[in-house]
């Protein structure tokens, strides 16, 4: 359904030196810097697929959904969705897919959605039942019914995302760009989009390319990942494989009766840190896990001790460290 080839697209910024005279010398001799932003980023995404796109801020995640959506050009390399080449801005193509931004809103904010929503059944040309049909079930899946008259700016942050999402899927879209959905939105409206997006994947079968600073989503959203770092891919595949790599350490957190605890260093090979709260952290690798922990306790009085998996953020920070 979506395929990349060699991506890449470099923007060119002017550099003003700062200051008053900064700027006049700027009138006379202008210099430019060069970020690129995507580099030679190939990848193909199946009919149906749900991808997590993953990569620290600036990484190229926004720039490359714009390309794929048209929206900005590429320097070079191509990009294909459902056979289309989104430069063309062809309105088939534009009728294929949506994409929802996190951070900005394509509802207009002094009206209630429903009336943004009749717009869009227009610039669609949606036959009025299917209209009806897909508004019903998406409001009723997303359960906003009772806000369709409220104005978009009185709509709380998950109100107004939900909104986002209807008014995106309205001319049942068959690729779904989603980047940052479900950002400042606070623990229950996430679980809701999640739960929204999971469902109407499987139903629908619809394409969706997701960016998430929020791990939850990821998992429990995706079983592929992309991650990009600096432009570059530096990983695609499975999320299950990602993780694995972090199973090869694990964490003993334990909660000393009395500090200063004996040992400490020796126990985890020199490399412990102790909370304000007097917590201790160890990284160890996998298989010491149990002689560590019996060290631990023979070592000295111990109020509590928990041993837990490397969490995913910290398994992708270390991915990015090691580039
Ligand atoms: N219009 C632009 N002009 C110049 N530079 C830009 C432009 N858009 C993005 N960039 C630069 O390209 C790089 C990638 O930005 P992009 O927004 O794609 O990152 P991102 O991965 O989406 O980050 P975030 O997680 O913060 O949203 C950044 O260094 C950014 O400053």
């Amino acid at each position: 359904m979506i395929e990349v080839r060699n991506l890449t697209r470099v923007f060119r910024t002017y550099k003003k030196q700062p200051g008053f005279w900064g700027g006049i010398k700027g009138l006379f001799k202008r210099e430019f810097e060069e970020t690129a932003a995507a580099k030679d980023i190939t990848f193909d995404i199946a009919e149906g697929e749900f991808v997590g796109f993953l990569g620290p801020n600036g990484a190229g995640k926004t720039t490359t959904l714009k390309m794929l959506s048209g929206l900005i050009y590429p320097t070079s390399g191509t990009a294909r969705v459902a056979g289309y080449d989104p430069t063309k801005r062809e309105n088939a193509y534009r009728r294929l897919f949506a994409l929802v931004l996190g951070q900005k809103n394509q509802l207009w904010w002094d009206l209630p959605a429903q009336e943004s929503f009749l717009l869009l059944r227009h610039i669609y040309g949606i036959p009025a039942k299917q209209y009806q049909d897909t508004l019903d079930e998406l409001v009723d899946l997303l359960d906003v019914r009772a806000k369709l008259n409220v104005m978009v700016r009185e709509l709380s942050l998950g109100e107004r995302m939900k909104m986002e999402l209807i008014a995106a899927l309205l001319h049942r879209p068959r690729v779904l760009f989603l980047d940052e959905p479900t950002i400042g939105l606070d623990v229950v409206s996430q679980k809701a989009v999640r739960n929204f997006l999971r469902e109407y994947n499987r139903k629908y079968k619809v394409t969706i390319l997701l960016t998430s600073h929020y791990m939850a989503d990821i998992k429990e959203l995706c079983e592929r990942v992309i991650v990009i770092h600096k432009g570059i891919k530096i990983y695609d595949g499975a999320l299950d494989r990602l993780e694995a790599t972090g199973g090869r350490k694990k964490i003993i957190k334990f909660r000393p009766a009395q500090l200063p605890f004996p040992a400490l260093d020796e126990l985890a090979g020199g490399k412990s840190t102790v909370a304000d709260d007097g917590e201790v952290v160890l990284h160890v690798p996998s298989d010491q896990v149990v002689s560590i922990s019996q060290r631990i306790l023979a070592a000295g009085p111990v109020a509590d001790i928990t041993i837990e998996d490397v969490p995913l953020e910290d398994v992708i920070t270390e991915l990015f460290n090691a580039h």
